[in-house]
């Protein structure tokens, strides 16, 4: 299957790149850039030397439909709101990485990301891309909008206590930490090495705009509507995101009596991997790969629940949950093509 790829001279384009070129059932077709068209892939990416032999095109959706079935948008939040219509027109599967498609309401995409959103038909056609939770949706579908980083983590390690009142639903609080490729290539000066290095920052406190898309499907999962208190933390790495996520229980249950309970919810869902009793995970352990992985404690004194959820934020916060979706959609395995061990150390 020939697949086109907008935005690919980003962080998660080269990453969608690299994961694709892993797959069986993929050709990369056409490579889309704005500002680098014309140019060799290889000679702005080095890495890719003798790998990808492929010139970078200009968007045109004729094209893309003449050559393509499936394209990949890593595009940042504002421009897949006007190219991808054009693609779905043309019949093809859409899979969007970025923010444009998410909030199924318009005025909060226009609050929380300060740009115009896309038309409201739309919107509602977009298949929520949390490919263990959504999965049923997700098959057959050709509209995928593929979660945000922290929002994945995040729903990820909550969705198991979600419903029958395990947790107070208002008491959830989320500290997230992300390593700086999560704000992909472009130059900031609050990423330069001197700004980062040896240093956490938060960022965005009541402003991030993956608040609401995580408490819209908290909402779809557990029927009620919450708001949730979330803070972001850049930390001096290149790949890895956690979310610390804080719960007062409504039952008395144990730390075993949970894992058992997820251990079963997650038992059909490969990528996701559910730590013994008295261990958490750290970023370094899902490095390069499509796994999230959690760990769980309840603290008897506060009967609070703490869940540890973790990923690499460009393959499971973003291209790797994006192929995951293109497995589902075709109904191949969701594992073809994605079946990287974690880099360690
Ligand atoms: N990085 C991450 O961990 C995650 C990112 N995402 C989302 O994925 C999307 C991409 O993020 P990321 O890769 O980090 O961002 P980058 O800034 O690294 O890359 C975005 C790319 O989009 C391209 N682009 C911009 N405008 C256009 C256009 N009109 N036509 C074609 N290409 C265009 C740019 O290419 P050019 O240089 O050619 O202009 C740029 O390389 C964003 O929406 C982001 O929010 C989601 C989850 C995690
Ligand atoms: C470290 C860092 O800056 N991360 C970015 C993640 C952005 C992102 O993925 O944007 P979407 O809204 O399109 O998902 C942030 O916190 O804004």
């Amino acid at each position: 299957m020939k697949v086109g790829v907008v935005g690919a001279n980003g962080y998660s384009g080269i990453e969608l790149i690299r994961l694709l070129l892993n797959h069986p059932q993929i050709k990369l077709e056409m490579l889309i850039s704005h500002s680098t068209k014309g140019e060799q892939l290889q000679n702005i990416y080095s890495h890719l030397s003798g790998i990808v032999e492929k010139t970078l095109e200009d968007f045109d959706a004729d094209e893309l439909a003449a050559r393509t079935e499936v394209v990949f948008f890593a595009t940042p939040a504002g421009i897949s709101k006007d190219l991808l219509p054009e693609c779905l027109k043309r019949g093809l599967i859409c899979i969007d990485l970025s923010g444009d498609f998410r909030l199924k309401d318009p005025q909060e995409y226009a609050d929380w990301y300060h740009k115009d959103p896309a038309d409201a038909a739309l919107l509602n056609d977009a298949v929520y891309g949390l490919s263990e939770i959504n999965r049923r949706q997700i098959q057959g579908a050709n509209f995928i909008s593929n979660p945000g980083c922290y929002p994945t983590a995040t729903l990820l390690g909550l969705a198991p206590v979600l419903k029958n009142k395990i947790i107070d639903l208002s008491s959830i609080i989320v500290d997230g930490k992300s390593g700086i490729s999560g704000s992909g290539k472009k130059a900031i000066i609050g990423n330069l090495f001197s700004e980062v290095n040896e240093n956490v920052k938060a960022y965005k406190l009541g402003q991030h705009q993956h608040t609401p898309e995580i408490e819209q499907t908290i909402e779809e999962i557990s029927g009620e509507k919450h708001a949730i208190t979330f803070t972001t933390n850049l930390i001096p790495m290149t790949r890895g995101l956690m979310c610390t996520i804080y719960a007062t229980l409504e039952q008395g249950f144990s730390t075993r009596e949970l894992l058992d309970h997820y251990e079963k919810f997650y038992e059909n869902s490969p990528f996701v991997r559910i730590r013994p009793l008295g261990t958490w995970p750290s970023t370094k352990e899902v490095l390069g790969s499509n796994f999230c992985d959690i760990g769980l404690n309840v603290d008897g004194r506060t009967r609070r629940l703490t869940i540890v959820s973790v990923i690499d934020n460009v393959v499971k916060g973003a291209a790797g949950q994006a192929v995951q979706n293109l497995n589902i959609i075709k109904e191949w395995d969701e594992q073809t093509g994605l079946a990287f061990t974690p880099i360690y150390p």
